[in-house]
């Protein structure tokens, strides 16, 4: 069970400054995302928001500020980062040739975790992926369900921070409905989830907090009232406006 202590902030970003090739690409980003928060941070193409997850993985170091995850400078701790951390990356980078209940098997044996048949089909239920599915290869499997399965096996490594990478591109209404709630519901239980994207209708519909990157630089931030969602017109004008900080 994880505990939620919403005034941690679990995914931080200080002043964080990335050059590629000796050119700056993140400006002095500053943003936190807390346990139970779901944080979109919305650019456009070449925004950089690859870079920010990049440098959340530690695959890129930063030039100057910092970037930290449960308190602890990323580039020098890791493996206790890769641990804590499920990135979904745009395209889930599962086995198509095994099925999901091999994958999910496979990848917990590398990570040395022991996990029962019964608690990895109540991982299977909780994401909702149907039981005649799981034992099916997995080239047959639409995105929504190979996000499934990344996030069952996600759930059964007790990883509590989800970095999300364009999630809901690609994917019909209904499977991006199952994949809000899904998010949500992750969110309720403690989790701490960044997804990165430029989908502006899709961030509105279930982030808490939406961060506009433009030219690695945040230039605004919006947050969701109370039981509410943040106005899509609002985060839209501002997302189209170029030029403006
Ligand atoms: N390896 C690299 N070499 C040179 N430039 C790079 C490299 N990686 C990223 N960049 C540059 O950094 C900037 C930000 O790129 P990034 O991929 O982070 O943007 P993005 O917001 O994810 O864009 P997209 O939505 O198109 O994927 C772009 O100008 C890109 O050309």
């Amino acid at each position: 069970m994880i505990e939620i202590d919403q005034a941690k902030a679990v995914i931080e970003a200080n002043s964080l400054c990335v050059n590629i090739k000796n050119n700056p690409i993140l400006k002095g980003l500053n943003f936190q995302v807390k346990a139970g928060e779901i944080y979109a941070l919305l650019g456009g193409n070449g925004a950089g928001k690859s870079t920010t997850l990049k440098t959340l993985l530690g695959f890129n170091a930063p030039s100057s500020g910092s970037v930290k995850v449960d308190g602890k400078e990323v580039v020098k701790a890791l493996n206790l980062v890769r641990e804590k951390t499920a990135y979904l990356p745009e395209s889930a980078t599962l086995y198509t040739h095994l099925t999901a209940r091999e994958n999910v098997k496979y990848f917990l044996s590398l990570a040395d975790i022991k996990k029962s048949d019964a608690e990895v089909n109540q991982a299977f239920d909780r994401v909702a992926l149907q039981e005649k599915a799981r034992d099916r290869h997995m080239q047959t499997y639409s995105k929504g369900m190979r996000q499934k399965t990344a996030i069952a096996l996600a759930l059964l490594r007790e990883a509590p921070i989800f970095l999300l990478d364009e999630p809901t591109s690609g994917l019909d209404p209904v499977a991006i409905d199952e994949f809000n709630q899904l998010v949500r519901e992750l969110a309720s239980g403690g989790a701490t989830i960044l997804m990165v994207t430029h989908d502006v209708y899709g961030a509105c519909q279930v982030a808490d907090r939406i961060g506009l990157l433009r030219d690695g630089e945040l230039v605004g931030e919006f947050s969701a009232p109370q039981n509410g969602q943040i106005e899509t017109e609002q985060v839209h004008a501002a997302f189209a406006q170029r030029g403006a900080a």
